[in-house]
C-alpha cells in the first residue's frame, strides 16, 4: 500500500521511527514532514496526508502529533476520511473492524516507540469486517457528510 505520513513538531521523532518500520513491512511513504522541532501548526501536515488518501493518492495516512488530538479533529473535517486516534492496540483493531478507518493518529507525547509500532502493524494489517452492522453505520457517517456540507 501507500501510506501518506505526516506529523507536527510534537510528532516528527515517532513518525520518522514509524516510516522505516512501514517500508520494511512493504510498503511505500509518502512523507509530509515536519522534519524538525521547530514549532509549526498541525492542521497544514493533516491535510496534505488527508487530501492524497481522498484523491486515491495514497490509500491510507498517519498522522502524528503531541497528543494526536489536534491530527484527529484537523482530519476528520475533511470529506472521506475516517480518522481514528489510537493508543491501544484493541482499539487499532477494532477501528479497522467496525470503522473502516482510513488515517490512524497517535500522540507521541502519550505512548512509547514500541506500542506505537505494534498498533501500526494491527493497523495495517486488520480488513475492514464484512459485517452488515458495520457497513451500514459508516453509510450513515458518510450521509453526515452530505448533510452538513457546506453550500458554495
Ligand atoms: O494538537 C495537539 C494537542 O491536541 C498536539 O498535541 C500538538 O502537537 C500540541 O498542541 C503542540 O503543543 P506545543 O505546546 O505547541 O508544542
Amino acid at each position: 500500500m501507500k501510506i501518506a505520513m505526516g506529523a507536527d513538531h510534537g510528532g516528527y521523532r515517532l513518525k520518522d521511527v514509524i516510516k522505516p518500520f512501514i517500508e520494511q513491512l512493504g510498503h511505500e511513504v509518502i512523507d509530509y514532514g515536519c522534519d524538525c522541532s521547530d514549532s509549526v501548526d498541525y492542521p497544514d501536515y493533516a491535510i496534505p496526508v488527508c487530501d492524497d488518501v481522498v484523491s486515491g493518492k495514497a490509500d491510507r495516512g498517519i498522522l502524528i502529533c503531541g497528543t494526536g488530538i489536534g491530527m484527529t479533529i484537523a482530519a476528520n473535517k475533511v470529506p472521506g476520511i475516517r480518522c481514528a486516534l489510537v493508543h491501544d492496540l484493541f482499539s487499532a483493531k477494532a477501528t479497522r473492524e467496525h470503522n473502516d478507518s482510513n488515517v490512524l493518529a497517535m500522540g507521541e507525547r502519550v505512548i512509547g516507540p514500541g506500542v506505537a509500532l505494534e498498533i501500526v502493524k494491527i493497523w495495517l494489517e486488520t480488513e475492514f469486517s464484512n459485517g452488515e452492522r458495520h457497513k451500514n453505520r459508516v453509510g450513515k457517517v458518510k450521509a453526515l457528510e452530505d448533510k452538513y456540507a457546506l453550500h458554495p
